[in-house]
């Protein structure tokens, strides 16, 4: 089933802290290189890879004398300065061994929500991939604030796939593959394969992860359905699978394409963007835009919440409050209010024609699957 990961041209792998780092922290030597080796080899066969890597905070830790994965922020975006270059000497001393020289790729939330930075980091990338080199990307921990935080690596790693054009994407944990319940609870059974997302209805996933992680299975689920949804396949296993995966063996649990390759900005929309306020909708409203993919017109706007610009992304809710769908709202929440519940011609009428357009466009808005909500990061 995760055949289609020899096919890959391009291949974005993402491994864990938990994979690459021993529990009292620092970084293990024997697994890193057991992966190096493998992506190598993979290399060498004329793919392209990139590296997502986990495991600057864990790696920091021993040096720094602290026992435990910190809770704070500060601390842990010291253990990550620390690690972050122990970990990159960790990597350029085994790739040395092949010839391949590794290029850091630090990235934070910002960089990929702003259209500039989205595309400073595309060309980047490209260009080190066309020079022969190795990226290895890791989010920016040092900069990164609490608002803005990645904060698991999972959901970095879907959208360097998206933004390198990636053809698949593995993460790599220190568990086989996605089960029914957390592994080792009574009646737990591996999932083969994530065909839609009701496939995941009745999977439970524990969120805590391993204690030198930060994200758990519940963020590789959300980021191999980030991908499967924009066009690229992904497959969830364990680091110690990495050959048989690079060779299509049947490992892990796949996740097959849900959705054609979506546009970066829808992209960033539904798993970036922080709306600034929300539009409930009548049911009329709501089944337009779910099931006929329509935009969304004032008629059907019911109410408003928070205050916002022309522009700005806000989130779309049923009449129940629940969100639906996240657009790019053409009116401010100061100019909305005249406009809600009335017909376009109407407002045209009353307003002027500059009213009498779209509240959301059918092309700035994306509809959000309850399995695949989007997390304001
Ligand atoms: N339904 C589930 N299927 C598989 N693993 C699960 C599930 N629920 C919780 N987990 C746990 O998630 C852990 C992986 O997350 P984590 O330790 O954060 O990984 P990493 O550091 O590799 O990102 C596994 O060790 C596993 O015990
Ligand atoms: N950027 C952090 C990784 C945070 C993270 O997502 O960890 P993990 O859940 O192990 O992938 C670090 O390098 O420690």
């Amino acid at each position: 089933m995760s055949g289609f990961v020899p096919g890959a041209r391009r291949l974005v792998v993402k491994v864990g802290s938990s994979s690459i780092t021993s529990p009292a922290g620092g970084i293990d030597p024997a697994p890193l290189t057991a992966l190096v080796d493998a992506l190598a080899a993979h290399r060498a066969a004329g793919r392209e890879v990139i590296l997502v890597s986990s495991g600057a905070i864990a790696a920091g830790l021993g040096p720094m004398g602290i026992p435990a994965r910190p809770r704070d922020l500060p601390t842990q975006q010291a253990a990550a300065s620390v690690g972050q270059s122990l970990l990159m000497a960790a990597y350029a001393q085994i790739l040395a061994r092949h010839g391949i020289t590794p290029a850091q790729v630090l990235l934070s939330a910002d960089d990929l929500a702003r259209r500039t930075h989205y595309r400073n980091a595309q060309q980047a990338i490209e260009r080190l991939l066309a020079l022969g080199m190795f990226p290895i990307v890791n989010e920016n921990d040092t900069v990164a604030t609490q608002e803005i935080r990645f904060g698991d690596n999972d959901r970095l790693a879907a959208l360097v796939a998206h933004l390198s054009h990636a053809d698949a994407l593995v993460l790599l944990s220190d568990v086989d593959a996605l089960y029914t319940a957390p592994p080792g609870e009574p009646g737990a059974e591996r999932i083969d394969l994530v065909g839609a997302p009701s496939d995941l209805d009745e999977v439970r996933v524990g969120g805590v992860g391993s204690g030198v992680g930060t994200g758990g299975m519940a963020t590789k689920v959300h980021a191999a359905s980030i991908a499967a949804d924009s066009g690229i396949p992904a497959v969830v296993t364990s680091l110690s699978n990495i050959g048989r995966v690079l060779s299509g063996e049947d490992v892990g649990t796949v996740f097959t394409v849900t959705h054609r390759r979506r546009s970066t900005r829808l992209l960033w929309l539904a798993h970036l963007a922080e709306p600034e306020g929300a539009l409930r909708v009548d049911a009329g409203a709501a089944e337009a835009l779910i099931r006929r993919g329509k935009s969304l017109l004032a008629v059907g706007v019911t109410r408003l919440e928070g205050e916002f610009d022309a522009g700005d992304p806000v989130d779309i809710q049923a009449p129940d409050g629940r969100p639906i769908a996240r657009g790019l709202v053409r009116y401010s929440s100061a100019e909305l209010p005249a406009m809600l519940g009335r017909s376009t011609g109407e407002i045209g009428d009353r307003l002027g024609g500059s009213y009498a357009r779209e509240v959301v466009h059918r092309n700035d808005l994306i509809v959000i699957d309850q399995h695949m909500k989007a997390q304001p990061v």
